[in-house]
């Protein structure tokens, strides 16, 4: 039934360097020249249509091609067209909901329909002005809100910022509260000055302007001083400075006067450092987020291809398919923020696809949003029950479209990152580094590549915590963290495993390249000098390294890397050690994992 316009030539992709004007013309010209092949095809579908008989399948493929033509048509403009195809799509639902039954006047009723939208078909070069025609009016592009309190605004967690060089001032009247924080940030790679009066912090401001400003609402003076000082700084600043009030006050009147005075964030006492680091970041970053990436899923190609047209014109990446049988490898390699879907496709519904991508761990919470001109409100909900996000009625207003891609997208990778984090060090918590080795491994499996795992544990880390108390334990660890993301690939995985445990996975590393650069650095690591009650110490770190396919599962690669971090403690410490086929679990040697999971 598809097989004219399969003919058909696909839109192209789009360029970067075509205005939007130029795509949506070549867009719309693509949709009219299909059409008659659309035309032909529900025809032939008519007329094999048998009066009297149970027809499901032709008219499930029936109803799918006038409610594909009813929402094209809509969105492209042509308003008749998608009128006349609701007509017909209306008339197939009704045979449908009696059980699949064709009524004799059916086929004339549909073969009339057809001639009504032949004329209009031949009509349509002049019916519509697509400048004019709904759902063409652009939105500017994307634009971000800044992230409000609790919002994590970093979509990648785990991956660094670059903070080199960036001033914050700190303003607290607790001298000791003001040097822990600087020094917990000066970890991060920001530069601190650390003032414990409002006096001091304005004469800074105004002799140099720092990248950010946190500020204690309390002081001495005044309960309401730090945003009655915020508020005199912004009226003699021609350019704002962010400020994130830091406090502890949890009330509704200290949070007020600190939106008042124009406070971008709010944590309160006592502070978690990551939270004001991301906020710190969120400020300060002077590179873009990263664009929002949709995958957008229609059989109509036109339609798919519009709307991942209005999509990069608001700055997103969008992908466009129209055979949803392509989804779960485009997946793979396209992270999607959000899946934007057709309900009615020929081979498999909305609904179906939905069902499948819930029934993938990884894409679990993958917000879909469904795209389509059905309007029946029980249809609707059924169709979200399956594990989708929202619907949205085509023709839909460009605007709408972005403002409600932007909306769920921003949402979900804040919740996301929440999810995933280790809430001391930022990194990836427990549970997703070892999801995302399982990918890895997967991945490394299908490609032919090979990956290294490692379990890095600070040595003698009890002792500093007693030494030196835990707070400064902390440091250490957020100072490790920091070492390791720095210094890592992109592509590269840090997790917090545990404790002072950290596991990494190095993706595509064969074992000689993972310990030369897991020896470099342990040897970096070991420079930093900690600072405590002005006595200065240094820390180590332990590795056990195993890889991948010597270890065939996460599982083997957890024990044998375990096994060798316990080897490197036994040797004296600060120290990489391999594992070897010695460290393999007594239970599953690498070839029997190899067959145990079919592959
Ligand atoms: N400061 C701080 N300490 C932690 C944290 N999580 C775990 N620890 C401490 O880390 C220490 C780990 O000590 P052990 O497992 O005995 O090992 P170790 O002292 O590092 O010695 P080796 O591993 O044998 O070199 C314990 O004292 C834990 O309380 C944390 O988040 N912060």
């Amino acid at each position: 039934m598809d097989a004219e316009r399969d003919k058909a030539p696909k839109p192209a992709a789009p360029d970067k360097a075509e205005s939007f004007q130029s795509r949506k013309a070549r867009l719309r010209a693509s949709f009219l020249s299909q059409l008659p092949g659309r035309l032909a095809d529900a025809r032939r579908a008519v007329a094999e249509l048998r009066a009297g008989e149970i027809e499901h399948a032709r008219l499930d493929a029936l109803y799918v091609l006038f409610h594909t033509l009813k929402g094209s048509g809509a969105t492209f403009g042509f308003r008749q067209i998608g009128d006349a195809a609701r007509t017909a799509e209306q008339a197939v639902r009704r045979a449908m909901d009696s059980g699949g039954h064709v009524e004799p006047t059916l086929p004339a009723e549909l073969a009339c329909l057809l001639d009504d939208l032949d004329a209009l078909a031949l009509a349509a070069d002049v019916q519509a002005d697509p400048d004019t025609a709904p759902g063409f009016e652009l939105p500017g592009p994307q634009s971000r809100p800044e992230p409000a309190p609790g919002q994590a605004p970093d979509a990648h967690p785990g991956q660094p910022a670059d903070r080199s060089q960036r001033m914050v001032y700190l303003c607290d009247d607790d001298p000791d509260l003001a040097a822990q924080l600087a020094g917990q940030l000066g970890c991060f790679g920001y530069r601190v000055r650390a003032f414990t009066t409002l006096a001091d912090l304005r004469t800074a401001v105004e002799s140099e302007r720092p990248a950010a400003i946190i500020l204690d609402i309390v002081f001495p003076e005044d309960e309401n001083a730090g945003p009655k000082m915020l508020a005199e700084l912004r009226s003699a600043e021609q350019e704002t400075i962010p400020c994130i009030f830091i406090s502890c006050r949890d009330d509704f009147e200290g949070r007020l006067q600190a939106v008042r005075a124009g406070g971008s964030a709010y944590c309160t006492k006592p502070i978690k450092t990551v939270e004001l680091l991301e906020f710190l970041d969120a400020l300060t970053n002077p590179h873009p987020p990263e664009p929002i990436n949709v995958l957008v899923v229609d059989d109509d190609r036109e339609l798919a291809q519009f709307h991942a047209t209005v999509l990069e014109e608001a700055g997103m990446v969008a992908k466009a398919v129209s055979n949803p049988e392509q989804v779960l490898s485009l997946l793979d390699t396209f992270d999607a923020d959000l899946v934007l879907m057709d309900m009615y496709m020929p081979d498999c519904s909305g609904p179906e696809l939905s069902r499948i991508l819930r029934q993938i761990p990884g894409h679990v919470s993958l917000p879909i949003i469904y795209v389509s001109s059905e309007t029946d409100v029980e249809r609707q909900h059924k169709a979200l029950a399956v594990g989708a996000d929202g619907f949205l009625t085509k023709p839909i207003e460009p605007a709408r479209l972005v403002a409600e891609v932007a909306l769920r997208a921003e949402r979900m990778r804040i919740l996301h990152s929440l999810m995933v984090r280790d809430g001391l060090t930022g990194l990836f918590n427990h549970n997703a580094i070892m999801q995302f080795l399982e990918v890895a491994v997967a991945n490394a499996r299908r490609g032919g590549t090979s990956l290294c795992f490692a379990m890095i544990d600070v040595d003698h880390f009890k002792s500093v915590n007693d030494t030196y108390g835990h707070p400064t334990g902390d440091q250490v660890l957020m100072a490790l963290s920091r070492t390791l993301r720095m210094r890592l690939r992109e592509d590269d995985l840090v997790g917090r495993y545990g404790g002072e445990e950290f596991a990494v996975v190095l993706n595509g590393a064969g074992v000689e390249p993972a310990k030369r650069i897991l020896d470099a650095l342990r040897t970096s690591f070991s420079n930093v000098t900690f600072f405590s009650d002005g006595q200065e110490f240094h820390c180590t770190f332990s590795v056990g390294v195993s890889d991948f396919p010597t270890f065939a599962t996460p599982d083997a690669l957890t024990e044998a890397a375990d096994r060798a971090l316990y080897r490197a403690k036994k040797g004296g410490r600060n120290r990489v050690e391999i594992a070897t086929e010695q460290d393999a679990l007594p239970e599953q040697s690498p070839d029997s994992a190899e067959t145990s999971d079919g592959s």
